[in-house]
């Protein structure tokens, strides 16, 4: 459902944030007593347009940086990755890059501490999106961060209307980060309105449960209701329990988790979607597409970084065939 049968110029544009990880070299120790990080591009939507260009699509990026040593990282990282940055927008107005220090406590003990007050990725305006590049793309993925304030939140809005027009498909990306947030209300209406609207809706039970506005809520209540709009395809992710992929005919299907030596769980998700989209714009089926999603994820866990640590095609596979044996 996701190939690129019209032959655009790109299999898919991620749009959202690219910010910066700083990810801590002395892990294993609370963060107080970490004095050294590692720099590498972060952000959700960035991290999957990087895994997505290593696997060998065609990938663009929509989002502002700043005008600075940060943003200038972050573009000539993106840009050396295979992503093209020509609808990076520099903000000119001194905002800065968010910065994501991580925690390695221990492989399950992570946390993010962020820095996001004002940030250049919440300044993009609609009139900064070109109708022409999201044209000119199969796939449009939108992150759910990105609805999280004005002016970006309309850009969301005006991005999703250029794909309908142009039919190219929408992948919603839930990926929830409370602290950006208002309130959990204000994110269950937004995401609500963009889940309705999208092809694809990718989460973690957890973000469903936000789009929802409740706890503990469960997959079939969710697929029946967003099967009611638009949506063909939703994914919900359970951590190292593995995910499901539901689809508008009734059918399910399951994706294991494969073993990992676990340095950190961040990461997971981002290449899980890079190589989930990946295998299905490659026309692999649903079931397969799961394998190369969880193998994808079982790799970066096992890395330091989100984004350099992004795997080949050939480093899933061999995976994929290792444990099927
Ligand atoms: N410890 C693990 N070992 C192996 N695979 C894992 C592990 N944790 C997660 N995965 C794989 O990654 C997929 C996505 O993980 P998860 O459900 O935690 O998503 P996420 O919360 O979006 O990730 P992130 O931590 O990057 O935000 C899982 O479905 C699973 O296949
Ligand atoms: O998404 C973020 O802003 C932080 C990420 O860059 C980090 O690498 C991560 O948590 C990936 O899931």
């Amino acid at each position: 459902m996701l190939q690129n049968e019209k032959q655009r110029k790109f299999d898919l544009i991620t749009l959202g944030r690219a910010c910066i990880d700083l990810n801590a070299v002395e892990y294993n120790r609370p963060m107080e007593e970490t004095l050294t990080f590692s720099k590498y591009v972060g952000g959700s939507p960035a991290n999957i347009a990087i895994g997505a260009a290593k696997l060998g699509l065609q990938v663009g990026f929509i989002g502002k940086v700043p005008a600075d040593q940060h943003g200038r990282f972050i573009r000539h990282s993106m840009k050396k990755s295979g992503v093209d940055v020509s609808n990076m927008i520099d903000d000119t107005e001194g905002r800065k890059a968010g910065l994501a220090f991580t925690e390695i406590k221990s492989p399950e003990e992570c946390s993010i501490l962020m820095y996001r007050e004002n940030v250049a990725d919440l300044y993009l305006r609609p009139e900064e999106v070109e109708e022409k590049y999201i044209a000119a793309a199969s796939a449009l993925l939108v992150s759910g961060t990105a609805l999280a304030a004005s002016p970006s939140r309309e850009a969301v809005f005006k991005a999703i209307s250029y794909a309908r027009d142009n039919d190219t498909k929408v992948i919603f990306e839930l990926d929830y980060r409370g602290y950006t947030w208002k309130s959990p209300q204000e994110t269950s209406i937004y995401y609500s309105a963009i889940a309705e609207q999208a092809d694809v809706v990718i989460g973690t039970r957890d973000e469903f449960d936000v789009l929802e506005g409740k706890e503990g809520g469960n997959n079939e209540a969710t697929v029946s209701q967003l099967f009611r709009y638009r949506p063909e395809l939703v994914v919900i992710k359970h951590g190292v329990q593995g995910s499901y992929a539901y689809t508008r005919d009734g059918k399910v299907h399951r994706g294991l988790a494969y073993k990992s030596k676990v340095l950190k769980t961040f990461g997971a998700g981002d290449s899980y979607a890079a190589a989930f989209l990946y295998a299905l714009m490659r026309g692999k089926e649903i079931a397969e597409a799961l394998k190369y999603a969880s193998a994808s994820a079982a790799i970066v866990v096992s890395k330091h970084s989100s984004s350099e640590a992004m795997p080949t095609v050939a480093e899933i596979e061999q995976l994929i065939a290792e444990q099927s044996q």
